[in-house]
This record gives structure tokens, sequence and C-alpha cells, in this order.
């Protein structure tokens, strides 16, 4: 399913005044494929992330999944949490895996938060954990994990509830630039096989060499959208 953002604007309060973070975004992420969000700090990357996860209500415009109008300035907190845990896998800077829980653990859980069935979720978690290329420490906490296992856990842990989109904020910049390359390419290769209309945000355009498309943002707007695949 694709993802549309359709002139998304959202503004803070700042004092007495207002921010503008993100100013009139148009975006469509087609299902399967990766579109790689660039700017420096500061430009809006992250609010519009957060606009597309339905974490923060957009004060102007629609995001859309398939067609259908998921979010507006309208929605209530609960039906955006309710699309988020339907139709969305998120994957954080920092993987925010539970101390106490193994590798396999953490997926059945997210799987059971989403209300997937029992059955088959085990065998579900571990296809993916072998995707992601950990199934040997399925069995491993997080402490006993390096940075680059445990961001791959996290990965497959946004996918075990088949969302139709995946969001990805800054997913190597605890990496070094191979494995940072390796799970961009991991992301990329995931997405296609699953369907899920990828949005990632990066600092490290060196990583990105594999994406679809890659949208630049500079002070709250979107600037550019090269097209990687037919540039
Ligand atoms: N909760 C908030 N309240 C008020 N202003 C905010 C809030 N979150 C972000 N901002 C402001 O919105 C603007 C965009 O911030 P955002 O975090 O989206 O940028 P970014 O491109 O993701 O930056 P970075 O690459 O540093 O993470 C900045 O000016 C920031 O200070």
């Amino acid at each position: 399913m694709d993802l549309r953002l359709d002139h998304v604007t959202l503004v803070y309060p700042d004092g007495d005044a207002t921010l503008t973070a993100v100013d009139d975004a148009c975006l469509t992420v087609p299902a399967g494929t990766t579109t790689a969000l660039l700017g420096p700090s500061g430009a809006g990357k992250s609010s519009l992330l957060a606009v597309a996860a339905g974490l923060t209500r957009p004060s102007r415009g629609t995001v859309s999944i398939g067609g259908d109008v998921v979010l507006t300035p309208a929605t209530t907190v609960a039906r955006s949490t309710r699309v988020r845990l339907e139709r969305i896998g998120m994957v954080f800077q920092s993987p925010q895996l539970l101390g106490s829980l193994t590798a396999v653990e953490q997926l059945e859980l997210h799987a059971h938060l989403r209300g997937r069935r029992p059955a088959g979720v085990r065998a579900r978690a571990m296809e993916l954990l072998d995707a992601v290329g950990v199934a040997d420490h399925a069995g491993r906490r997080p402490a006993q994990l390096s940075g680059g296992q445990r961001q791959r856990v996290a990965i497959a842990r946004a996918l075990v509830g088949r969302p139709e989109v995946l969001l990805v904020d800054e997913p190597t910049s605890a990496l070094d630039h191979e494995r940072g390359t390796q799970v961009v390419d991991l992301i990329i290769g995931l997405a296609r096989e699953t369907g899920a209309a990828t949005l990632l945000v990066s600092h490290d355009a060196s990583t990105l060499a594999t994406v679809d498309a890659t949208v630049r943002m500079l002070d709250a707007r979107i600037e550019e959208t090269v097209d990687l695949a037919t540039a």
C-alpha cells in the first residue's frame, strides 16, 4: 500500500509565537519501495515522520495509506493509535528493546500487542530474525547482543505485525559505515519483500546508495525529490 502525505503542515506553539516544523509537505512512497528523507538538523525530518506515524496530529493536510485517509487535523488519539498499531511499523534511532526479553520474545510481544493470533507467531518471528541475520541469537537478551544486532532485532520487530508502512528514524547513527550500509540495504530488501512503503530518515547519505528515492528537507519544506531508480 502506498503512503501519501498531502499538504502536511505541522505548527508547534513557541512561546507567544508559533514555529512551523513542516510546511506544506507533499510526498508519496509507493508500496515496496524505500524513500530516504535527508536534510540538516532542525529541517523538520523527525516532525514529518511523527506526523506520518500518527504520533503528532498535523495542523493541516492529510496522511493516506493505500488510498484511505487515515490521519487528519481532526483525528483522535484513539484513532491514530489504532492506525499505528494496525498499519504502521516503526524503527527508532535507538532500538528500544525490553531488557528482560529475548530477541524472539521481543517480536512475540509486539505481535501480541498488535492483536495477532498466537498460532504461527513464533514461526513468523523466527523467519524475520533469520531474514535480518540474527536467528542464531533468538534466545539472547539485548545486553548479550551487539549494537548492530540490536538494531536488526528492532527492524524484525517492526515488521512482525506485517505493517503496510515502515517508518525508520536514523537507524544507522550508532553503527559504523559498513554496518550502517548493511542495515539500510536490509531495510530496502525487506520493504521489497513485504511490500511495506518505507520512509527512512538519515543524516548519512553515504549509506543510501540503493534507496529508491531521496527527498531533501530544508527549513520545514521538502526541497527536491530525486528518483535514484531513473536518475
Ligand atoms: N515538540 C516540539 N515543540 C516545539 N518545537 C519543536 C518540537 N519538536 C521539534 N521542534 C522544532 O521543530 C523544528 C524541526 O525539528 P525536527 O526535530 O523535526 O528536525 P530534524 O530535521 O529531525 O532535526 P535532527 O536531524 O536534528 O533530528 C526545529 O526547529 C525544532 O526545534
